[in-house]
């Protein structure tokens, strides 16, 4: 058993509070690498093949708590973007303070011709904590005007 399972955890790590609950103890909380990292690495609590074009909801063993005026966001690992082609579907998916289910992640295998294997236990996403605002969406009959107006989709050229 690691530090972190012990049952005298040790001095709270700085930053938001975020109650976490492991549901797979054996498994790491999740984790920044480095000071100054914007994502904490997520593991995959099963063993994972993908094989071209699959994808996989793949659990992570952590239930969280997010402050009220938070979101989760379940981004990809870049490395594991660069050398086998694995993503998410839905990224960032969106984990809502009021979710107390386990976090799991929609990987998918992006590689045209290989397979991809993950270990169980292998950081397979990046969860990115941030402040959201809660909009108050007011219907009104036209817009103010803006500088960009209604251009978009390439208006801008390339
Ligand atoms: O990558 C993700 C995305 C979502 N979720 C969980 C947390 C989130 O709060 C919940 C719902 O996500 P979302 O609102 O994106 O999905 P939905 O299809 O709109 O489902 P629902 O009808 O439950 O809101 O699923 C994850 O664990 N991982
Ligand atoms: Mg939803």
């Amino acid at each position: 058993m690691d530090d972190q399972a012990s049952s005298s955890p040790g001095p709270l790590p700085t930053g938001l509070p975020v109650p976490v609950v492991r549901l797979d103890p054996d498994l790491p909380l999740p984790g920044y690498a480095h000071p100054g990292d914007a994502g904490a690495d997520l593991h995959t609590t099963v063993d994972v093949v993908l094989a071209p074009g699959e994808r996989a909801l793949v659990p992570t063993g952590i239930a969280l708590a997010l402050p009220e005026g938070y979101v989760g966001l379940v981004h990809p690992r870049s490395g594991l973007a660069a050398r086998h082609g694995v993503s998410i579907v839905n990224t960032p998916g969106t984990v809502d303070a009021g979710y107390r289910g386990e976090v799991k992640v929609l990987l998918v295998n992006l590689d045209p011709r290989e397979p991809v294997e993950l270990r169980r236990g292998e950081r397979i996403a990046q969860l990115v904590v941030q402040r959201v605002e809660r909009a108050a969406f007011v219907e009104v009959d036209a817009l103010p005007d803006s500088a960009r107006g209604t251009g978009g989709y390439g208006s801008t050229g390339t």
